[in-house]
C-alpha cells in the first residue's frame, strides 16, 4: 500500500479496471454477468453496501451465476449522488473496513443495477412487478415507515402517502411503488416478493406489513386482503456501524488503495444479522455466509437497539454538548463513557436472555466498537431524526423499567440531554444544527420552554402516555434543570456520583 500516491492517479473504478486494481484489494472473481436479480433493495446508502450488499458478494464468491443480485433503488432526490456515483462505475464500489490494527479495501459486486425512481417510475414498478424479484429488502430509516409512535398506527394523513393513493400509477413513497408492483402480480398470477425491512425498528417485519398492509387496504380492499395473507415480511437485526460517507474517506480510498471511487463506505470490522427464517419465495443459503437465520428475532434486536441505539443517543447528546465531533472523541471522555455504562446496566434487566450471546461481553464489545478512532463516527449522524428514535430507542426500555420499579435515572438522562441538545447550541455556545422532520416544533418548544421538560414530554405522537408517569417526568426534569444549570459535563459528574453512593 502506498501512501504517497495523489488522489489525481488513482485508478477509476469500474469492470474494466477492477484487474488493474493492487492485489492487495479483494475484488470480485465472479461473473457479474451472469447473476440475475432476485432482490430489489429500495434505500441504497452507506449500511446497504457495507452489510447486505457484502454478504452477498461473499455469496457470490461460492454461488457464481446466482439468481439473488441486488438491483438498488433510490426514491428521493437526496439518492442522485448514489445514482451518479454507482453509474459511472458499473455499480461497484470500494468497502473499506477501518480499525487500530489497519485498513482493508475490497471491491464489493452484489449490485449489478441502480435505479432512481424520479427518473423512471415505471422501470421500478416493472422490476418489483417482474417475477424474477423474490425479495424486497429495506433500508429507508425509521422515518420512512409512516409510523405513528404514540398510537402504532400508520399515518395516512401524510402527504406522500395521500399523494400515492391519489396517484397509484406514478407514485412517490415505498407504499406507493410496493403495491403498485403487488397489484400488477396479484393481477398476473405471480406469487408475491417478500418484504424484508432492514432498518433499526424493532419488529422491524411486523411494523412494514402492519404499514403496507394498511396502505394497499385504502388503495383496494382486495389488494389489502391479499398483501396480509400472502406477503411474508420476516423481522431481522442488523448491526454494523457506517458512519456517512466524508469527502476524507474518498480522498483516503484514493491515496491509501489507489481507487478513484465517488462513493466509497467506510464502517467497522464487526458484522452481524440475525433473520427470522420466513421468505414466502425463497431465499439464499445466507447460513453459508454467516447470516443467523432463526424462528426468534425478538431478543436480538431488543438487546442490539436498546444498548446499541440507546448508547449512540446518549453519546450524540451529550457529545455534542460538550463540544466533541465523533465518537470516538466523547468514548476517550471517562465521564461520558461512564455515563454509557450506566444506562447499558440500567436498560440490561429489561432484555430477555438472548441465545448464545453473554450480555456482559456483548457490552464490552459495543464500547471497543464506540471507541474505535478509524471510522470517525459522527455525532450528528447519530442525533439525525431523533423524534423518530428516540421512542425506539430508549422509551420501550423506560416503560418496562418502570413497571420493574427499576432505575431509570440514566434513561431519563438520554431523553433530558436531547431536550437540552434541541436548543441548538452547546455548553460553550456553540450553534448545533438540529435535523429533524419536525425539528420547527422540537425546537420551539425547547427554546420557549427550557429547562420545564413538560411541553416536550407531552408530544403524545413520541411520548404517548409517558407523561403520566410523574416519576419519569421528574426525573427527566431534574437532569434537564441540571443540564442547562451546569452544563453535561458538570451534570454527569454528579449523577454518577449519586449513583455511586
Ligand atoms: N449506518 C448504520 O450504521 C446503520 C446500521 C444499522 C442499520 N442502519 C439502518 O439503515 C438506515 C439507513 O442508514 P444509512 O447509513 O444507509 O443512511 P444513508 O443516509 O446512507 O441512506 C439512507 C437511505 O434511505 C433512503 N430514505 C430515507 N428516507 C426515506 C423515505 N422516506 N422513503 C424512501 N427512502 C428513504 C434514502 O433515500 C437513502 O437511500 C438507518 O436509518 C438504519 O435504520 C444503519
Ligand atoms: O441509523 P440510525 O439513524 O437508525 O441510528 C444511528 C446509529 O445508531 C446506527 O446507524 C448504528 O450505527 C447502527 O445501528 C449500528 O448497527
Amino acid at each position: 500500500m502506498n501512501s504517497n500516491i495523489s488522489t489525481d492517479s488513482a485508478i477509476k473504478l469500474n469492470e474494466t479496471s477492477l484487474s488493474h486494481l493492487g492485489n492487495n484489494i479483494r475484488v470480485p472473481n465472479y461473473d457479474r454477468h451472469q447473476i440475475t436479480n432476485g432482490i430489489v433493495h429500495i434505500g441504497v446508502g452507506g449500511f446497504h453496501r457495507a452489510h447486505q450488499a457484502l454478504y452477498l458478494d461473499n455469496y457470490f464468491h461460492q454461488n457464481p451465476g446466482s439468481e439473488w443480485g441486488i438491483c438498488g433503488v433510490g426514491l428521493l432526490e437526496f439518492d442522485k449522488r448514489m445514482r451518479d456515483a454507482l453509474n459511472s462505475q458499473d455499480c461497484l464500489y470500494t468497502l473499506v473496513e477501518r480499525s487500530p490494527e489497519g485498513d482493508r479495501a475490497r471491491v464489493i459486486g452484489a449490485i449489478t443495477e441502480y435505479l432512481f425512481a424520479p427518473d423512471n417510475r415505471q422501470a421500478v414498478i416493472d422490476t418489483l412487478a417482474d417475477p424474477k424479484c423474490r425479495i424486497v429488502t429495506l433500508t429507508i430509516t425509521e422515518g420512512g415507515y409512516y409510523y405513528i409512535e404514540g398510537s402504532g398506527e400508520f399515518d395516512a394523513n401524510h402527504p406522500t402517502i395521500q399523494y400515492d393513493l391519489q396517484h397509484p400509477d406514478e407514485p412517490i413513497g415505498v407504499y406507493g411503488f410496493l403495491t403498485a408492483a403487488l397489484n400488477r402480480r396479484r393481477q398476473q398470477g405471480i406469487a408475491p416478493f417478500t418484504v424484508l425491512s432492514c432498518d433499526n425498528l424493532q419488529g422491524n417485519g411486523n411494523i412494514a406489513r402492519k404499514m403496507l398492509t394498511a396502505f394497499a387496504q385504502m388503495q383496494n380492499p382486495e389488494l389489502g386482503h391479499w398483501v396480509a395473507e400472502q406477503v411474508a415480511f420476516p423481522n431481522c437485526m442488523v448491526d454494523r456501524i457506517t458512519p456517512a460517507t466524508t469527502p476524507a474517506d474518498i480522498k483516503m480510498v484514493a491515496e491509501q488503495f489507489n481507487i478513484d471511487d465517488a462513493f466509497p463506505v467506510v464502517t467497522e470490522p464487526f458484522l452481524q444479522w440475525v433473520v427470522e427464517d420466513n421468505f414466502s419465495a425463497g431465499r439464499p443459503n445466507w447460513e453459508s455466509v454467516g447470516v443467523q437465520m432463526t424462528s426468534d428475532v425478538h431478543p436480538y434486536e431488543m438487546m442490539k437497539i436498546r444498548l446499541l441505539n440507546a448508547s449512540h443517543l446518549l453519546i450524540g447528546y451529550l457529545g455534542s454538548l460538550a463540544g466533541y465531533t465523533y465518537v470516538h472523541e466523547v468514548m476517550a471522555d471517562p465521564l461520558i463513557r461512564q455515563a454509557v455504562d450506566h444506562l447499558m446496566a440500567e436498560v440490561t434487566p429489561t432484555l430477555q436472555p438472548v441465545p448464545g450471546i453473554d450480555l456482559d461481553n456483548y457490552k464490552k464489545t459495543l464500547i471497543e466498537r464506540f471507541a474505535n478512532p478509524k471510522i470517525r463516527d459522527q455525532l450528528p449522524r447519530l442525533c439525525l431524526n431523533s423524534s423518530a428514535k428516540m421512542p425506539k430507542f430508549v422509551l420501550g426500555s423506560v416503560r418496562d423499567a418502570l413497571q420493574q420499579g427499576a432505575a431509570i435515572e440514566y434513561m431519563s438522562l438520554t431523553v433530558a440531554a436531547w431536550f437540552r441538545y434541541l436548543n441548538g447550541n452547546d455548553d460553550q455556545g456553540n450553534t448545533i444544527p438540529i435535523d429533524d422532520p419536525i425539528a420547527g416544533t422540537l425546537t420551539q418548544l425547547a427554546h420557549l420552554n427550557g429547562s420545564d421538560a413538560k411541553p416536550l414530554l407531552n408530544l403524545t405522537e413520541i411520548f404517548g402516555d409517558l407523561s403520566q408517569s410523574s416519576h419519569f417526568v421528574e426525573s427527566v426534569t431534574n437532569h434537564l434543570h441540571r443540564l442547562y444549570e451546569f452544563g453535561a459535563k458538570e451534570t454527569l459528574v454528579l449523577n454518577h456520583t449519586k449513583s455511586d453512593r
